[in-house]
């Protein structure tokens, strides 16, 4: 909490992001602001401005229903939510910053935000996805960090964002470096009867979680598209989760074994390759025969909503074929090279000597 003129100022919330999850996200943490004595009842949503069909915006269609029609319709935000659609005004009162948008647009919305925060802010990240430099792979949280100068703790678990919305009981592990103090207050500003949080002092591990598991859920998508069962798909969670674990602690040394229990790793893999969106749209890619790409399948059955798995699947790559750690990690090797039509979808479950997805899985490769 802030110090102003000797008296404690509460906690002011702005949500960066108004997709599905944001919206959801900005929906239970109004819950608990209005609520809680340390946080100011509103909390301020930042929307990428659109006009509907209707011709209305949809910053002004949210405030007046108290609804996003668009990436969350039936669900009432709250009346302390407030659509705000300028990036500036919408953080310039804000000390806690919840990063949600799609990976893609952060950086970019990162670089308007420099110098326009609140001495004192802090943020966290539910985004799940990363960036590669130049210098290597960079993690989103590391980006907000390092652009914004402020602390970045990040929020990821087996959340998908409709279950949420109508308060059905879910965990999430919130990841931080160090400030526990700044953790457990976010954990505060989250919790509620039906969204768990549990704190482990493992950002990088957390983060890679929820950030690798969306191309796994591709494999996953795949192997449903190509009717092979649950014996399949579940030896395609089964190998990912340990292709995970060895591509985070290469990246990570630090990262740790026990994350990958919280919900974060193992829970979250398992809702994605059974209810998300990279799995249904993985699924439809695989039933087309590959031959309609996954922006086209993205754009018609997402309605706006946006895939991370494909393009977290191509930054992996790249960083694999940097370090030629292809053959370490055939499923996410495979899954990006039949994103890109390199591979069809059927390779993902079969042997070859460039691809050998399922015949690596028990196989004694030093990193895993
Ligand atoms: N939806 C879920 O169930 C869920 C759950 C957990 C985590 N996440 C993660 O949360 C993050 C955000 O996903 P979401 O589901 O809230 O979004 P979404 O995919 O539902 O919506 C896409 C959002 O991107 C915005 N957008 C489009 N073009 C833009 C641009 N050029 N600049 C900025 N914004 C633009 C749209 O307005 C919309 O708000 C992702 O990393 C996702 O993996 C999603
Ligand atoms: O719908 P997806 O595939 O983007 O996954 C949603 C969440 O990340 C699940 O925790």
């Amino acid at each position: 909490m802030m110090m102003m003129n000797g008296h404690a100022d509460k906690h002011r919330v702005a949500v960066i992001g108004s997709g599905n999850w944001g919206s959801v996200a900005s929906r239970l943490i109004a819950s608990n602001t209005a609520k809680l004595p340390d946080f100011h009842d509103e909390v301020r949503m930042w929307v990428f401005e659109e006009t509907l069909p209707t011709g209305e915006k949809l910053s002004e269609s949210i405030n007046q229903a108290h609804e996003n029609c668009k990436y969350l319709p039936g669900i009432k935000l709250g009346t302390n939510v407030i659509a705000d659609p300028d990036l500036e005004s919408t953080v310039k009162d804000a000390d806690m910053l919840v990063f949600v948008t799609p990976h893609q647009f952060v950086e970019g919305i990162c670089k308007k935000l420099v110098g326009k925060l609140r001495p004192g802010a802090e943020a966290i990240s539910l985004i799940k996805g990363m960036e590669v430099k130049m210098e290597g792979p960079c993690m989103i949280s590391k980006l907000i960090k390092d652009t914004l100068g402020i602390n970045c703790c990040v929020l990821m678990g087996a959340n998908i964002a409709n279950e949420i919305a109508v308060e059905k009981f879910s965990e999430a592990t919130i990841g931080y470096r160090e400030d526990k103090q700044a953790a457990n207050r976010w954990a505060k500003l989250f919790t509620t009867s039906y969204f768990l949080v549990a704190v482990v002092e493992d950002i990088e591990g957390v983060e890679l979680c929820g950030t690798l598991k969306n191309v796994v859920a591709i494999a996953a998508g795949l192997v449903d598209g190509l009717d092979m069962g649950n014996n399949t798909k579940a030896a395609i969670m089964r190998i990912g989760l340990r292709e995970m674990r060895a591509f985070s602690k290469l990246l990570f040394p630090s990262v740790r074994d026990n994350t990958f229990f919280e919900s974060c790793g193992v829970a979250d893999l398992i809702t994605t390759c059974l209810g998300g969106r990279n799995r249904r749209v993985a699924e439809a890619f695989a039933r087309n025969g590959g031959k309609r790409s996954f922006d086209e399948l993205e754009a018609e059955m997402l309605h706006g909503q946006k895939l991370q798995g494909v393009s977290t699947a191509r930054e992996v790559y790249e960083v694999l074929t940097h370090h030629g750690w292809q053959e370490l990690f055939p499923l996410l090797s495979t899954v990006h090279e039949i994103c890109i039509g390199q591979l069809p979808p059927t390779s993902i479950v079969e042997y070859s000597e460039h691809t050998p997805v399922l015949s690596l899985v028990g196989g004694s490769t030093p990193c895993y």
